[in-house]
């Protein structure tokens, strides 16, 4: 694991900043720190000789000070650094992965990891660990060329020694570098595990089954937890052989210094300077070896992140769809598509022209309808075929709700003034309801859209389409585990927001194809391709 990935420099811009200013303030308190020595010798020296103290006391007071001051800052900066730079990582990974098809995204469970406590854990890295590294590129070079001019014997003393640390931090590095992988992937199974065990806690439960993963996530957790001992621990042994060796080398100076003060062949002045220089030769080496340790994981964070960020996905979205575009048309010509995992292709040779009004799209379960919406917004790559369409607004089965505003979750984060939130909520008869909310559009969202009703959450969702202002808009199964009313209210909703969209609805509902200006029929023909029906004329047929 490189000490520092210059790639975060040419691959994240906005890092730049922030890492040049600790850079700036970490050299500047390198150079404080060798002129506190020089005043703070030139101070001890004078009270010996009994000279004059006045400029020596103000100069080693103004030297101290300026460290403070510098520290004091640098740790402030490191702060902000740490905080913006993981944040522009972070956004930096969720831009990259949203402009990729479905099958180059990484799995759920690693997504996570990454994103949440991968990016997390760059702070530490950030704000501990680069100053430290800034700190130990000026600092020991300035020391030793100081102590050249002034006393080479101990310049030769810290020149032979000094490399001993880095090797040492570095051969204890390749020791914990298995660890910290091991540690990682601990970190990720019990991500993984959680959030599965999380999602499926309310089946889990309800089949009696809920116990059972207490002792599995508890397995995961204590692997994790002995993971992380193991790492702390040489985390604690590594620094302290550090801290003796850079002792002894110290002690090497002293003694030289000592014995040549003691026989008259060296100035007082030349002496302590040398024994103040010689520590601050090794101190930063030594905090870059303890701080490694705990900006492990954000180090490895990063270069996974920069992996991700790096690695050109095959067959980027923009390209795929930048010949596409006519607002509101969708058209697929010879559409196949095989999962990556999968033997045979789920969907074969399908041709569609889709326009404005509602499209139902019907077919029997597992025959590809899931797989053709996702083909048809670019969230997958065809694996032959094309599909020309402009950017489309994709409902899918499980529609996200974030625990914040419901505002909030209608805009997702966009600018829309509050006239066109209402605008989208009367589309979907939502109006009346929500201006009957205490807090209208800024009542409480639970996780998952808790504290509303499934039909009311269906109907949020239409409204995030309109807000969207995608020109075609795609739904899977709006109605699903909708009972009749709710499903009434949803197709009512569908039919307005028709006369201004291509709506096209994959769906079991034979009132939703009634309603429909379009049918497609998904189906399989004797030699397994798929075949598209597609009927014009509003649907009046089962919807298989
Ligand atoms: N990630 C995946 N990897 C491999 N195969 C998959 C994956 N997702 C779906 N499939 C398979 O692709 C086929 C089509 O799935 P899809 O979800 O598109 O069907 P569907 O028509 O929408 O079904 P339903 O009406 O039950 O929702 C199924 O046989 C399914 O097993």
């Amino acid at each position: 694991m490189a000490p520092f990935d210059l790639r975060l420099l040419r691959q994240v811009p906005q890092t730049r900043r922030p890492v040049a200013v600790l850079g700036a303030l970490g050299a500047l308190g390198g150079l404080a720190t060798i002129a506190s020595a020089f005043a703070l010798t030139t101070l001890v020296v004078s009270a010996v000789r009994g000279s004059d103290l006045t400029w020596p006391a103000v100069a080693t007071a103004g030297a101290f000070a300026l460290r403070a001051v510098l520290s004091w800052t640098t740790e402030r900066v490191a702060a902000w650094a740490g905080a913006r730079v993981s944040t522009d990582l972070r956004a930096e990974l969720l831009r990259t992965w949203l402009s990729r098809p479905a099958e180059q995204r990484p799995d759920p469970d690693e997504a996570l990891t990454l994103s949440a406590q991968g990016a997390a854990s760059v702070e530490p890295y950030v704000a501990k660990y680069l100053p430290t590294l800034v700190a130990a590129a000026v600092v020991p070079p300035l020391a030793i060329l100081c102590l050249l001019v002034l006393d080479w014997p101990s310049a030769l003393v810290v020149v032979l020694t000094l490399p001993l640390l880095p090797l040492f931090a570095a051969l204890i590095g390749m020791t914990t570098q298995a660890d910290t992988d091991r540690r990682w992937r601990a970190l990720s199974d019990l991500s993984g595990h959680f959030l599965d065990v999380m999602a499926g806690l309310p089946t889990l439960v309800s089949y009696g089954r809920g116990e059972r993963q207490v002792a599995t996530i508890e397995r995961v957790s204590q692997r994790h937890r002995r993971a992380t001992v193991r790492t702390l621990r040489l985390a604690f042994m590594s620094s302290a052989a550090l801290e003796l060796l850079a002792t002894i080398s110290v002690a090497i100076v002293a003694v030289l210094v000592g014995l040549r003060l003691t026989h008259g062949q060296m100035d007082l002045w030349v002496g302590m300077i040398a024994i103040l220089l010689a520590p601050e030769a090794y101190w930063p080496i030594r905090r870059v070896g303890a701080e490694f340790h705990s900006a492990a994981d954000g180090a490895q964070a990063v270069q996974s992140i920069l992996d991700e960020i790096s690695s050109e996905p095959g067959d980027p979205m923009g390209q795929r769809r930048a010949k596409g575009g006519e607002p509101g048309r969708v058209v697929a010509t010879d559409l196949g598509y095989t999962y990556p995992a999968g033997q045979r292709a789920v969907l074969d040779g399908v041709s569609l022209r889709l326009g404005s009004g509602l499209t139902a799209i019907t077919g029997p379960s597992g025959v590809g309808k899931t797989t053709l919406l996702e083909l048809l917004a670019g969230l997958r790559t065809p694996s032959a075929g094309t599909v020309d369409a402009p950017a489309c607004h994709l409902v899918t089965q499980r529609p996200f709700f974030g625990a914040t505003t419901l505002r909030d979750n209608l805009t997702l984060g966009n600018d829309a003034d509050d006239a066109s939130v209402w605008e989208a909520l009367r589309v979907v008869q939502l109006e009346g309801f929500v201006a009957s909310l205490p807090q209208g559009l800024y009542t409480a969202v639970g996780d998952d859209g808790f504290g509303f009703s499934a039909g009311q959450r269906a109907r949020l969702v239409l409204a995030r389409a309109v807000l969207s202002g995608a020109s075609v808009v795609l739904l899977d199964e709006p109605t699903a585990h909708l009972d009749d009313d709710g499903a009434a209210a949803v197709h009512e909703a569908l039919r307005t927001l028709c006369e201004t969209r291509t709506v096209i609805a994959v769906t079991h509902r034979s009132e939703l194809v009634t309603l429909a200006d379009h049918h497609v029929h998904l189906g399989a023909d004797r030699t397994g391709r798929s075949a598209t029906s597609v009927s014009t004329a509003a649907a009046s047929g089962e919807p298989a």
